[in-house]
């Protein structure tokens, strides 16, 4: 056997050791867990996981390799890896590098060796916590040290999000995409449906959004606390009677937020690819894909003019809402999937119907 080389220190002082793979920095952040049982390349290329260190609870990890296709980011910014094994030598026809020689080129570290369940029980069991992946010759007390001193960054969106705007052309409906660090399969799921894009950061105002005449404004997914971009949900306050909105994840968490309900942080959150959602006006239920630590708070939905859509199956939280009187709507989960299944796709469809009812209403006020 091997002997182990690294550790996992978590900020209650628990240690775990393992094995290097990956980069041989030194990274801090808070321990996530994700039960997909494949998609580790696009998860760990989720800008949404910007910070975070990720427990995978699948056994086995990098057994398909890394390919040039499956990037949601291609500057990924999770802080590491947790994995019981990392397999080094990958096996499938997309495969051009090994997910060591990846995370070696990006500069994250990860360790292997780890009982991700043993990991996984105490954050369900205790709650998300901070924690650091290091060599084994740094003293675990210092690094709790470390990790009592050290505040997880505020500032996580304008991290990752896009600082100036571009355009994705296409001849269909006109769509401003605010960037709050977006997987890029939300883009594709736009583009795929003929929209004609401009990708604006997530702190461009209500004038230069409504100057490209928009269609329609879809909000992406993005890291860290919702409440910490409150420009930015004064801005969608402003353009929720305007123009169709939709949301996904943190986009959805900012819809909430603007109009007036409240979020609150999941003891452990919900990161994985079989998530069962049910539509509570449909009553159909789908299997979803899921990355997020915080949730719309279902009570303080009561004093707003937005009703609930969905639900989660797991622990009922909140997983939908749309607006009473405008056509803004949003979705906590992923329905672009990637990774994760695509029974959800067609709420893509939804937008794209409500840009068509919006366009159609102002044509007739027109001839009115
Ligand atoms: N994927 C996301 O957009 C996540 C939203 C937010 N950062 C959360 O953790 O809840």
């Amino acid at each position: 056997m091997y002997k182990f080389n690294r550790q996992l220190v978590l900020a209650d002082g628990t240690v775990f050791k393992g094995y290097a793979f990956g980069a041989s920095t030194q990274a801090l952040g808070e321990v996530v867990f994700n039960t997909g049982m494949t998609g580790y390349q696009e998860t760990l290329s989720d800008p949404s996981y910007n910070g975070q260190i990720i427990t995978f609870t699948y056994p086995l990890i990098g057994n398909y390799g890394i390919n040039r296709f499956d990037y949601e980011t291609i500057n990924p910014s999770i802080k590491g890896m947790v994995v019981r094994e990392a397999c080094h030598k990958p096996s499938n026809f997309r495969s051009g590098k090994t997910l060591d020689q990846v995370l070696s080129e990006l500069n994250i570290p990860g360790i292997s060796g780890i009982d991700t369940r043993a990991l996984t029980r105490k954050i369900r069991a205790f709650g998300t916590i901070k924690g650091v992946i290091a060599n084994l010759d740094q003293d675990p007390q210092e690094l709790v040290a470390l990790m009592q001193a050290t505040d997880l960054p505020q500032d996580q969106i304008a991290q990752v999000a896009t600082k100036t705007s571009y355009p994705v052309t296409g001849r269909g409906y006109r769509v401003v995409l605010v960037d709050l660090g977006m997987k890029s399969s939300i883009l594709r799921e736009l583009t795929a449906r003929g929209c004609d894009v401009v990708v604006v950061p997530f702190d461009a105002s209500e004038e230069e959004i409504m100057r490209q005449n928009p269609d329609g404004v879809m909000l992406t997914n993005g890291p860290g606390d919702p409440t910490s971009v409150p420009q930015t949900i004064a801005t969608i306050a402003k353009l929720i009677p305007q123009v169709p909105i939709f949301g996904i994840c943190m986009g959805h968490q900012l819809i909430a937020l603007a109009s007036g309900a409240k979020t609150y942080k999941l003891k452990f959150g919900h990161r994985g690819a079989n998530h069962p959602v049910k539509n509570i006006l449909t009553n159909k239920v789908s299997i979803t894909s899921q990355n997020h630590g915080y949730a719309v708070d279902l009570d303080s939905l009561a004093n707003t003019d937005l009703e609930l859509t969905h639900i989660s199956l797991n622990d009922g939280t909140c997983e939908g809402v749309r607006h009473k009187n405008f056509l803004t709507f949003s979705v906590q989960y992923h329905p672009e999937a990637a990774p994760g299944p695509h029974d959800a796709n067609e709420v893509f469809d939804q937008f794209i119907a409500n840009m068509e009812e919006f366009i159609n209403k102002n044509k007739e006020l027109q001839h009115a």
